[in-house]
Order: structure tokens, then sequence, then C-alpha cells
């Protein structure tokens, strides 16, 4: 590296070559970038140090340096670094994924771990997942052909409950309208070159009318929208909390701490909304895409499929759908769900963290204020614990040596590390469970065939993304021809015994 002679910078972990000015910019291509940060780990090692521009990008490659870092040194590796374009212009500020290692972080985390992460909480919930995952059974045996909408209609009807107490009849609800508007708005404005001014903040300046702030014009547009999103339905719950028509939820709950104080101030208003917002956007596009992952593996690996079903009918039975009491007595199943995380990594490379002191680390100089990109694409597909990586096998958990198998979990990847971990997996996770276990109870899924009866391989390709999600395939979903019970009556039977 032509770092020059300062034996701070001599120290650097190894990585590819910057030029002046863009860094390492131009050789980052736009998609699947986590493709290449991989091959700068197969070229330099599990710590690379990049630039982007100016700002120094540290990418880790491998479970054990993430560990290290940003879990035993959590408390100087979990601020996040700052996103002018997300935060400041879009207004997406008062959200908990983009905020600084402060106080105001630790309120809203204080808040998401008292909404999710309690066991009386998540049981709280389950009968939403009941029903919603009810209502997805009905949906895939009427149309089975729009089983990925399905699919966003149950984690979204999820969401919209727990959130603002709120039930959606469809995805044309205004409600998840406003979200769904407001969130893909954001990804299609922030492309590469708005981004810019993250790493140029003076752009920040620039008046909206002049040419090349044009970026800025589509952020304003944006936060009009972001800012419908988070208000509309947080209006909604106070004017049903002031008729006393709320129904429990996140939002109601943190307004009527307030309530003993005369109500939010303007301030506690924002995190308010900004907290639910957030829930929408990091909770609904994640879940769906395991479960569609989870469809796809099934239509892939028809003997995978076939086990899960024989366990499930030899320890629930064919009388009645499967409950979260069956959770823990289905190992097959365990080990298919765990390998779907595994083989399709849901966010590949994770939200960025931020180091917030200089540190050294293997004998490398880590500069403050290095953001760090943790590559969980590639942690997950490392044939040092998954041989044969890119081939879906759940049995490789059922073979895997019991420590290594707990190492290498990768639910220890795949959401995250250290004090940012997702603070919504464990209900993200359950609700993955109870709808594939559903699925199969009730359902034959195989390839679907096309008008010379020929079967059709849905490629098996993942679009790039934020999120990881499965190129759209055809598949085909038919109610279990064989069985004493109907899909209908089990579903109607079920439905019977809900609460809400
Ligand atoms: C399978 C589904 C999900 C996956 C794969 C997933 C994955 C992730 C990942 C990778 C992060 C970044 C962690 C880090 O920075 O180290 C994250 C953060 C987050 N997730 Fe999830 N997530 C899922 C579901 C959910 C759900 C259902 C919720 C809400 C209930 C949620 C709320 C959040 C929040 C609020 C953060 C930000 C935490 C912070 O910045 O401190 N996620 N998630």
């Amino acid at each position: 590296r032509s770092l020059g002679r300062d034996p701070v910078h001599a120290r650097l972990p190894p990585g590819p070559k910057a030029i002046p000015v863009i860094g390492n910019v131009h050789q980052l291509p736009q998609t699947y970038q986590e493709r290449t940060f991989a091959e700068w780990t197969r070229q330099f090692g599990d710590v690379v140090f990049a630039r982007i521009f100016r700002r120094p990008v540290l990418v880790l490659g491998s479970l054990r340096a993430a560990q290290d870092l940003l879990e035993k040194k959590s408390g100087n590796y979990s601020d996040r670094p700052r996103l002018i374009l997300l935060a400041e212009l879009m207004g997406w500020d008062n959200v908990i994924t983009h905020m600084g290692y402060g106080d105001r972080f630790r309120k809203h985390k204080r808040w998401m771990h008292d909404n999710f992460q309690t066991k009386a909480v998540l049981q709280g919930y389950q009968p939403i997942q009941r029903r919603e995952t009810y209502t997805l059974l009905s949906g895939l045996l009427a149309h089975p052909a729009d089983f990925l909408a399905h699919i966003n209609r149950w984690s979204t009807g999820m969401i919209m409950e727990i959130t603002y107490g709120h039930r959606i009849d469809s995805l044309a609800d205004p409600y998840v309208k406003l979200a769904y508007d407001a969130t893909s708005a954001t990804v299609r404005a922030g492309s590469p070159g708005s981004m810019l001014v993250d790493f140029f903040p003076v752009l920040k300046n620039l008046p909206a009318w002049m040419p090349g702030a044009g970026f800025k014009r589509d952020a304003l547009r944006v936060r009009g929208m972001v800012q419908a999103m988070m208000d509309t339905p947080y209006q909604m719950v106070r004017g049903a909390m002031a008729s006393g028509t709320a129904r429990p939820s996140f939002t109601a709950s943190l307004l009527e701490e307030t309530y003993g104080r005369n109500g939010p101030s303007a301030e506690e208003a924002d995190d308010i909304k900004g907290a639910a917002g957030v829930i929408y956007a990091a909770g609904t596009e994640t879940t769906s895409t395991v479960l569609s992952n989870f469809m796809l593996a099934m239509v892939l690996h028809p003997e995978a499929f076939r086990r899960a079903q024989d366990e499930l009918d030899q320890v629930v039975g064919r009388s009645r759908l499967p409950d979260f009491e069956d959770r823990g007595n289905l190992p097959y199943l365990d080990c298919i769900l765990r390998e779907v995380l595994r083989w399709r990594c849901p966010v590949p490379l994770g939200i960025p963290h931020n180091v917030m002191e200089d540190d050294e680390y293997r004998g490398y100089h880590i500069p403050g204020q290095t953001m760090v990109v943790a590559n969980m694409w590639k942690m997950t597909q490392d044939p040092t614990y998954y041989p044969d990586p890119q081939r879906f096998r759940p049995d490789r958990w059922l073979e895997m040596d019991r420590h290594v198998s707990e190492f290498a979990d990768p639910r220890k990847i795949v959401f995250g590390f250290g004090r940012r971990a997702c603070p919504g997996r464990d209900f993200a996770e359950a609700s993955i469970w109870l709808a594939a276990a559903s699925i199969v109870a009730v359902f034959d899924i195989g390839k679907a065939t096309n008008q010379w009866g020929k079967e059709i391989t849905p490629s098996g390709e993942y679009e790039s993304g934020f999120v990881s999600q499965p190129k759209p395939f055809v598949c085909s979903i038919r109610p279990r021809s064989d069985s004493p019970y109907t899909a209908a009556d089990l579903i109607a039977q079920a439905r019977l015994a809900l609460t809400i």
C-alpha cells in the first residue's frame, strides 16, 4: 500500500489500493456488493481496510472478526455512521437504526427491548401471529399463484397491528400504502449518486434549486412522504385513545406513559413516531423475505420438504395445525429454518456500524470514525464451517459437531452483532416458524408445470439490495390430498380457537 511513511498509517489493515479523492469507490459495483467485499476478503484477509471517498471503511469477512470487534468491543463499535441523505435530508433521523450511540439511542433501545424482547410480551403477540398465519393459509388455499403477495400481507398485517393496533384487510390499506410508498421512495432516491452528500457533507447546503442539487429536491420530496408515514398512523392512535377505542399497541403504550405528564412533548412525539415507523421499515420486508426463501428452498428440495412433513405428521398428527408449544419438538424443521437463514442471508451487509475511538486489532491500527461493514453473507458462506456452502443442506446441522454448530449458528450472524443486534429477532423467528410449520402441515409444495406439463425449476437467484429477496418464481401449492381433514377444515377449526 502506498500510504506514505506515517507509522500509524503503515499499520492499517491490508486492502485494495485506493486512489486519491475517490478512494476505492471505482472498485465497488452498484449491485451485489457483498460479492466484491467477499473477493477482497479472499485477497486481503477477513479484516480489510478501504476508503469510500475520504471515509475509512473496515470490511469484516469472518464471524471471528465480527465477534472480536462488534461484540467483545461493543462499547466502541456500536455507533452508526452519520447518514446525511437518509437521516438529515430524508427525515429518518428519529429512528434507532440511524442514531449514534448516545442517550437517545439508549432510550429507543429500551423501548424495543421492552416491546420485543421479554417473554411475556412475545407471548402476548402470539394470537396476532396465529391470526395472520391463518389468513395466509386461507390466501394460499384460494389463490396459490399469488403466494408472494400473501406472504407480504402476512408480515405487514402482524407489524401494523402490533405497532398501531390497526388491522388491515389487504395490502391496499391506506396506512400500509403510506408506509410502503415512503420506504420504497427512500430506496429509490438513495441511489449511489445522491449518496455523495454523505461523503461530501458540504453538498447538503446547496440550495435545492441549484443545478446538481437534484438529489436534494428528491430527498425533500421523500421527506414529506416519510413524515406522512410516521405522522398519520400516530394521529390515528391518538384519536382512538381519546375516544377509548384504541387496541393495545406499541404506540399506545408509549403514549400512555406520557399521559401522566399531560401528554407527549413535541420531542417525545417525534421519538414515538420514529420508534413506531422503524418497526415497519425494519420488520416487514426482512421477515417476508425469509419466508419466501423458505418456500423457494422447499420447491428446490422436495426431499427436505417431505421429511419436514413426516416429522410434523408424527409429532403433531393430522387433526390440528401446529402451534408454538410444538416448536421444541420438531428438530428437522428447525434445521431447515436454520439452513434457510444461512443459505440466503436476508440482509447481506447488515447495517454499518461506526468505530468511536481509535483501536487496535491483531496489531493493526483502526482509526476512530471508521465505518464497519460486516459481510454477513460471506460469513454464512464460509466453507470452514459449512462445507459446500452454496448447497441447501439442512442435514449439515445434524452432522455438525455441537460446539461448531453453536458457534456457527446463522442466527448469531444474520441478525447482526453486539448492542446493535436486531431487537426483533425472536419475534421474527417465531412468526416465521409458525407460518412455515403450518404451511408444511396443510400443503404440498412443489414445482409448477408449464402448459406442456413440463416442470418449471426456479433459478434460485436473488435480487441485489439491502434485503436479499429471491427473484420472483412460480411454484405449485396444493392442499394435501391424502388428508383425513381438509385444509379448509383445519384452518376453520384453528380460527375458532382464536381469542382475537
Ligand atoms: C428475519 C427478519 C429480520 C432480519 C433478518 C433482521 C436483521 C437485522 C439486522 C442485520 C440488523 C442490523 C444489526 C446490526 O447493526 O448489527 C437489524 C437491526 C434492527 N432490526 Fe431487524 N431483522 C429482522 C426482523 C426485524 C423485526 C421483525 C423488527 C421489529 C420488530 C426488527 C427491528 C430492528 C431494529 C429496530 C433494528 C435496529 C437496531 C439498532 O440500530 O440498534 N427487525 N435487523
